[in-house]
């Protein structure tokens, strides 16, 4: 230990945060210490002390404690204090400073000043500072950001949809899907990649009020994203203060009702900049050009202030064909212009469909099809070259050439870009619909009334007055009957009671047409039958709803049945039921898939039972009839049902709004309906629009799966985030079946570790654990505790220095490396997405005491493995002792490190000129045949480019960890 002298500074070992130390007293071996910056004072005996001295190289900036810095030239010594000489960082001039002049709060927290002033950390910190810089640089620089990490199942179609639209600039999509397809998963990874890489940061779902807590449930469990409800309450409470309540948070759910309903909410709304807006259930948003609706109008605002849109609808034709234009519009205004123009183009995009299915048959490409595809994009190289093999005998060239070509087809075709819609068809694996009707007689009491209903409404009847008698429980209570209430007379009452008491083993959703109606229905299972069911309807409240929702969905306290009307149950999740009844029909088939969607969506395991109760002889017996026989619309989703309905609407109607049905009446309109879906699905077949199956279905999906598959099977998460429970004290319990429980402890490095709540919580790195487990978090690289622990690793100073000891004979006892991690970062906002480009790139060196660079030949890892730690005492005489030569290294390494930024920095320039100039370049040639691409996605682009290549010119490099190296024979 070196002699004491009165205001030397000095600083502890076990301390550090105790700041610089001055000592004021020695008395024999007892030394007095003074930490000005803290006040405190503590008594040393000299030779056991835990003190280092602090001493500054040459080179070195340190601050004075009268506000001005020194940059060290020279080192002197007088009467045991050093004084340093140099230059005043400010003015230049010269300029010398006492060591006890130092600033008392001069942070010592980079690694070379730990490394010498005995603040040495273990080994094991280091590696995992080292870890975390590797892990954190190779995730960056992933694709997979935001797809890898929600808690899903790995489905193909979802996923090409998720990677095609979240990895563009301000997606604006419409997914369209068939109902229970997942458009809420698609939408929620194209949310959840977006806000990973920076694309976006503010979020506005729009939805109808019941579907609200399942969305915002849904976007946490799933995707670790806490959305905020807002509410007019919610919103009321920053009247006093004048906020514009869209601006307290990022990432918010609204009904769409609170904006359309209200003029004051809609324009704080668009008053608020969004990255994206999502609209749920978008067939709601009815146009027309004379009237656009409320809804729609307001949407159209937001659409138009927003840089990305997502509308999701699994019937987007459920309103019109003109609205489904209009949606469209909503999506790309100049596009979508007109809409007797997006008629034309629809029956143009004929041609190359049909060459998009010569494309995928077996045989060979006609002469008259290549030239066809020669002329498409006549300057198009990429499918001039394809063409040469596209009937090629190989059958792995011939392949690839197509898939070449139809690649470039889906680009220029017109709605490719902007729709995505898949079909229970093309995506398979769903469960089969078993069709049981029940017929039943038809009471008296409804007949009567059913005769007084007709004649009241015999003057042209409307189509409400049609679909009245599919709910005769309606008519009778319009006619009266206060006496007698409907239930007691009801067939169908009995029935369902008896099947679900016969039945208990199976839950029971019951849809039907009004909210009257599954009230009663409720309340006469509970008095007269004894069984328990909820209801769901939009009367409740959104709480009432989803408490009934939690009810029936309880495995094993909850209810047997839930009855619900058609409106409440509209995009919920039932599928763990799999009977369904059908306490009436619906008219519009549309509305039949949305019940039956119920049930049958991805995640039901079973066949479903689907009952049908109609009447004998009446109108329900006809509709059901017609739906089943005509368009087969209970065993099989019939996408083209609405179509054929329209087209026989008139005569149907009429046909239906009769006293007394018998097949002969309804007969026709059966034959003629399976004459229409048989030619529909003809013309379909001929002008199916391929290449939007083909688009929407993807062909990257499977590869995309595996890809994330590989990565839940790799196990370096698991042992890295071990490792940081270890080193920061955070508990950790094996729970069995791929759970761990962890805890916070008392013994934390920091008291706030990322995402650990303070009961602890249950977490699992596997997918499908945490699939089947609520009460599981589901840990991968995108999880904010992962993504926390990086940054918590980067930021903090943990790990950033470490002295062992190599034990081998081979070298020459004393020898010494040092190693030096240095970080090259660019400090560009996140939106540009520096890190596809140049994220924090760990540059790695390995200096012999001649200042080679063994880096390339001594490979961290097997390196690693050799070293030995030594305790702090010795680690921190060594560094002392080596002290001026390791400074010296330092200067030698920082000369390489800047040498090694500049290839970094050159790859990343050229990284981007080869990913955004042909992107760009891609989009250029393809706005000229394909204009839904926007302008301002290429400007967009551009801009980015041109941002990004000057912000990673100024990209700098710093020295991250430092690692001193001592060989010991011992
Ligand atoms: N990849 C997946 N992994 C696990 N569950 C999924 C996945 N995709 C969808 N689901 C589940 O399937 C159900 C249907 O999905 P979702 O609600 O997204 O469908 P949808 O197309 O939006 O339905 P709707 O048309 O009724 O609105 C939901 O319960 C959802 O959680």
């Amino acid at each position: 230990m070196t002699d004491f002298a009165l205001g030397q500074r000095w600083i502890s070992d076990s301390e550090s945060d105790l700041g610089l130390g001055t000592v004021v007293a020695i008395q024999g071996r007892r030394i007095s210490m003074l930490f000005p910056a803290t006040g405190e004072q503590r008594e040393y005996v000299s030779d056991t002390a835990p003190l280092t001295r602090v001493t500054f190289n040459k080179g070195d900036k340190v601050d004075s404690a009268d506000e001005w810095s020194i940059i060290v030239e020279d080192i002197e010594e007088a009467d045991g204090l050093y004084i340093y000489f140099g230059k005043n960082a400010d003015t230049g001039e010269d300029a010398s400073l006492i060591e006890t002049r130092i600033n008392h709060h001069l942070k010592l927290n980079k690694p070379q000043d730990r490394l010498f002033t005995g603040q040495i950390d273990r080994n094991d910190w280091y590696d995992l500072r080292y870890q975390s810089r590797k892990f954190q640089f190779n995730y960056q620089t992933n694709d997979l950001v935001g797809l890898n990490g929600a808690r899903t199942s790995l489905i193909p179609h979802q996923l090409h949809i998720a990677k095609e639209a979240g990895q563009r600039f301000a997606p604006r999509v419409l997914l369209s899907d068939e109902v229970g397809l997942g458009k809420t998963i698609e939408a929620g990874m194209i949310i959840h990649q977006q806000i990973l890489t920076g694309r976006a940061s503010r979020v506005l779902i729009l939805l109808p009020e019941t579907l609200q807590y399942q969305w915002l449930v849904e976007m946490l469990r799933r995707f670790n994203l806490s959305f905020s409800i807002f509410d007019e309450e919610r919103c009321a409470e920053y009247a006093e203060s004048g906020e514009n309540p869209f601006e307290t948070e990022q990432l918010i759910i609204c009904p769409l009702k609170l904006l359309s309903e209200s003029e004051q909410r809609q324009k704080q709304a668009c008053a608020a900049s969004w990255d994206l807006v999502v609209v749920d259930e978008a067939h709601h948003l009815k146009w027309s050009p004379e009237q656009p609706s409320a809804e729609y109008s307001c949407v159209e605002q937001l659409a138009a202030i927003s840089k990305g849109l997502l509308l999701l609808t699994a019937t987007p034709d459920q309103l019109g064909h003109e609205s489904h234009f209009a949606r469209l519009r909503l999506l790309d205004k100049e596009r979508f212009y007109d809409y007797e123009s997006f008629v034309k183009d629809e029956a143009s995009f004929k041609q190359t469909a049909d060459l998009a299915k010569a494309l995928i048959g077996e045989g060979n490409l006609a002469a008259d099809d290549i030239s066809q595809l020669n002329s498409l994009d006549a300057n198009n190289g990429e499918i001039e070259q394809a063409l040469l093999t596209v009937n090629s005998q190989d059958a792995e060239e011939r392949l690839t050439s197509r898939k070449v070509i139809l690649a470039n087809l889906i680009d220029r075709h017109g709605t490719g870009r902007v729709l995505f819609r898949n079909t229970r068809a093309s995506v398979q694996g769903f469960p089969q619909r078993h069709v049981n009707p029940v017929e039943l007689d038809y009471p008296e009491e409804y007949l009567s009334s059913t005769r007084w209903w007709l004649n009241r409404h015999q003057d042209q009847p409307k189509v409400q007055d049609v679909a009245a008698l599919l709910t005769p429980e309606f008519v009778y209570e319009a006619e009266g009957h206060e006496d007698q209430p409907w239930w007691l007379v009801d067939p169908r009452v009995d029935w369902l009671s008896e099947k679900i008491k016969a039945d208990k083993s199976n839950k029971y959703l019951v849809i039907c047409a009004k909210a009257s109606t599954a009230l009663t229905l409720e309340k006469a299972f509970r008095t007269l039958q004894g069984i328990n069911s909820a209801v769901f309807h939009e009367g409740m409240s959104i709480i009432e709803r989803d408490r009934a929702a939690a009810w029936f969905a309880d495995m094993e306290e909850g209810c047997q049945v839930l009855i619900c009307s058609e409106i409440g149950s509209e995009g919920r999740n039932f599928q763990f039921a799999n009977q369904l009844v059908l306490f009436d029909l619906p008219l519009n088939p549309d509305l039949l898939e949305q019940r039956i969607g119920r049930l049958d969506r991805i995640g039901q395991r079973n066949d479903i039972d689907i009952h049908i109760p109609y009447f004998s002889g009446t109108a329900s017996e006809s509709m059901f009839k017609w739906l089943h026989q005509g368009i087969n619309a209970f065993a099989d989703t019939c996408p083209a049902g609405v179509n054929v309905f329209e087209q026989q609407a008139d005569g149907l109607l009429d046909a239906l709004f009769q006293l007394e049905h018998d097949d002969a009446v309804v007969a026709p309109f059966i034959d003629q309906a399976q004459a229409i879906i048989t030619d529909l699905n003809k013309q379909m077949e001929q002008g199916r629009d391929i290449l939007l199956e083909l688009n929407s279905k993807g062909t990257d999906g499977e590869a995309i799966a595996d890809a994330i598959l590989e990565m839940d099977d790799d196990t370096s998460l698991i042992a890295f985030m071990f490792q940081v429970f270890d080193v920061y004290g955070v508990q950790q319990e094996e729970k069995g079946n791929q759970c761990l429980v962890v805890k916070p402890t008392e013994h934390m490095l920091e008291p706030h570790f990322p995402e650990l709540t303070d009961e602890g919580m249950t977490i699992s790195f596997d997918r499908e654990t945490a699939l089947t487990r609520d009460d599981v978090r589901f840990v991968s690289w995108d999880h904010p505790m992962v993504q926390g622990c990086f940054d918590m690793i980067a930021r903090s100073e943990v790990g950033n220095n470490a002295v062992s000891i190599l034990p081998n004979k081979a070298l020459p006892e004393g020898t010494f490396f040092v190693e030096l991690m240095y970080v090259v970062e660019t400090a560009a906002p996140k939106h540009l997405q520096p890190g596809r480009f140049l994220p924090p790139t760990p540059v790695r060196l390995l200096l012999d005491k001649s200042g080679n660079n063994l880096a390339a030949k001594v490979a961290y890892e097997g390196f690693n493995k050799q070293l030995k730690p030594v305790n702090k005492q010795t680690a921190s005489q060594l560094a002392t002792a080596l002290q001026t030569a390791v400074h010296q290294l330092i200067g030698v390494g920082e000369g390489i490190a800047q040498q090694q930024m500049q290839q970094i920095v050159e790859q990343a320039q050229e990284r981007v000129e080869v990913k955004l100039a042909a992107e760009l370049s891609r989009l250029q040639s393809l706005q000229q045949v394909n204009p839904s691409i926007r302008d301002v996605e290429l400007t967009a682009l551009e801009q980015q480019r041109a941002e990004l290549k000057d912000y990673i010119g100024q990209a700098g490099v710093q020295l991250d960890a430092v690692r001193l190296i001592v060989v010991s024979h011992q």
